[in-house]
């Protein structure tokens, strides 16, 4: 198990990671998640030992990294696919890893077998796609075989037979018991991988349950109604109609209306008295990808200037209601509708393992530290120039870029799969 507790990294002036505090558990996919600049590589650089917290600790398996035992063998992370010397063939990276940590040659072949580069492991990986490099970086993050797993982005430039590969690697893996820690933008693919979310957004935990829960507890249920469309008066006086009943109305991108607060049977009753003819009445929920935008549109530090002018909404149409703010959550979006309760209040959220809301609100300030976030405007930030890897922590030897290690209080079993 991975465990942070008051996790918190500041570079000068800048707060990448704030009082974060969450446990990765065995068994389980868990899916890191946030917008860019979040705080995801820095989070998993110090679960790593690569960088050193300012404040707070993590542990695996309840161990700081650099203090576990034969750490190679304990914890394997993808990183950075690209931190390969490109002069080396696939097959003499992963030996000059495994004869870092003592793993014998044969469990070489096996991992290039497992991510299927065996064909081409005597090519120099400076010729390998962006795809093979990710199925390398992989091939090193198994060459111990951990039972922790860090991926930072493991589906990046795969194309979609590879994505279900790693997807399918993912689930075999957690399915054996193994914690694995897996980050990405892609939400439909989190959506099918993991089991378990963790949200962070400008460094602060905004969520942390299952992909389930957070689908409920961020999105709303809603109806989606059309009128015919040879009849636009037909979908205004249905729009008014709703709303006068205490629904929310907003407008599809496809000319249907999507409703909230009201139940199906309502919205038919209410369609019929009115005289209006319906083409659609039907029950949706959102999507992750939407539950995930509502949650965190209000901790995206850069945005399009497109999007910051005209925003990705449309006119309402006579009579509809715009979706309400939801408090520390931004301005909700057309696509992301305010829950349907009194007074568009955020729904309760689960509880997180500290005891501190595990959903929409960020963990409280660590004590007698002020909250860098709490001044922090609502709107978007000037882009910065992108950050410079950090380096490695100390003088303590760190762990190949793509290649952490694995915990030592977890029983594994060698050559697993
Ligand atoms: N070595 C560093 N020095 C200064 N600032 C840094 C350093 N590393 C990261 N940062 C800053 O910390 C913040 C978090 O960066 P981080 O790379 O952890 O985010 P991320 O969520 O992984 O982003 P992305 O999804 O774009 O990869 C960013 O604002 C970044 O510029």
């Amino acid at each position: 198990m991975i465990e942070a507790v008051g996790l918190t990294k500041r570079y000068g002036d800048k707060t990448a990671v704030y009082n974060l505090s969450f446990q990765v558990r065995p068994g389980a996919v868990t899916g890191f998640l946030g917008p860019n600049g979040s705080g995801k590589s820095t989070t998993m650089r110090m679960i790593l030992g690569l960088d050193n917290p300012t404040a707070g600790t993590v542990t695996i398996g309840g161990h700081p990294y650099r203090r576990l035992p034969n750490a190679p063998r304990q914890v394997g992370a993808l990183l950075d696919a690209k931190a390969v010397h490109g002069g080396r063939s696939a097959r003499n990276h992963l030996l000059s890893l495994a004869q870092l940590s003592g793993i014998p040659a044969r469990r070489v072949d096996e991992v290039l077998g497992v991510v299927g580069l065996q064909d081409v492991a005597k090519k120099r990986s400076k010729g390998f796609s962006l795809g093979m490099g990710q199925r390398l970086g992989i091939a090193a993050a198994l060459l111990g075989d951990p039972q922790v797993l860090l991926f930072d982005e493991p589906v990046n430039g795969l194309d979609p037979e590879g994505i279900l590969w790693v997807r399918n690697l993912m689930k075999a893996l957690a399915a054996e018991g193994r914690t694995v820690f897996v980050s990405s933008h892609l939400m439909s693919e989190m959506a099918l991988t993991a089991d378990h979310l963790i949200v962070i957004g400008r460094g602060q935990l905004l969520a942390d349950m299952s992909i389930t829960d957070f689908i409920s507890a961020n999105s709303a249920d809603f109806a989606r109604v059309r009128t015919p469309d040879s009849d636009p008066q037909l979908r205004e006086k249905l729009s008014s109609a709703l709303t006068e009943a205490g629904g929310r109305v907003l407008p599809e991108q496809d000319g249907a209306l999507r409703i909230m607060g009201l139940p199906l049977p309502r919205i038919s009753d209410i369609a019929h008295d009115a005289g209006v003819r319906l083409w659609e009445l039907s029950p949706h929920q959102a999507s992750l990808e939407e539950a995930y935008m509502r949650m965190t549109q209000g901790a995206v530090d850069y945005r399009s200037t497109i999007d910051q002018k005209s925003g990705l909404q449309q006119p309402l149409p006579p009579g509809a209601q715009p979706p309400m703010p939801v408090p520390g959550q931004g301005q909700p979006g057309w696509y992301a509708p305010p829950p349907p309760q009194a007074g568009g209040q955020p729904p309760t959220v689960p509880q997180g393992p500290y005891g501190a809301p595990a959903g929409a609100s960020p963990a409280g300030p660590a004590a007698g530290q002020p909250n860098p976030y709490a001044q922090a405007p609502a709107a978007p930030q000037q882009p910065a120039a992108p950050a410079p890897a950090a380096p490695p922590a100390g003088g303590a030897p760190a762990p190949a870029p793509q290649t952490a290690p694995q915990p030592a209080a977890e029983p594994k079993s060698e050559d697993a799969r």
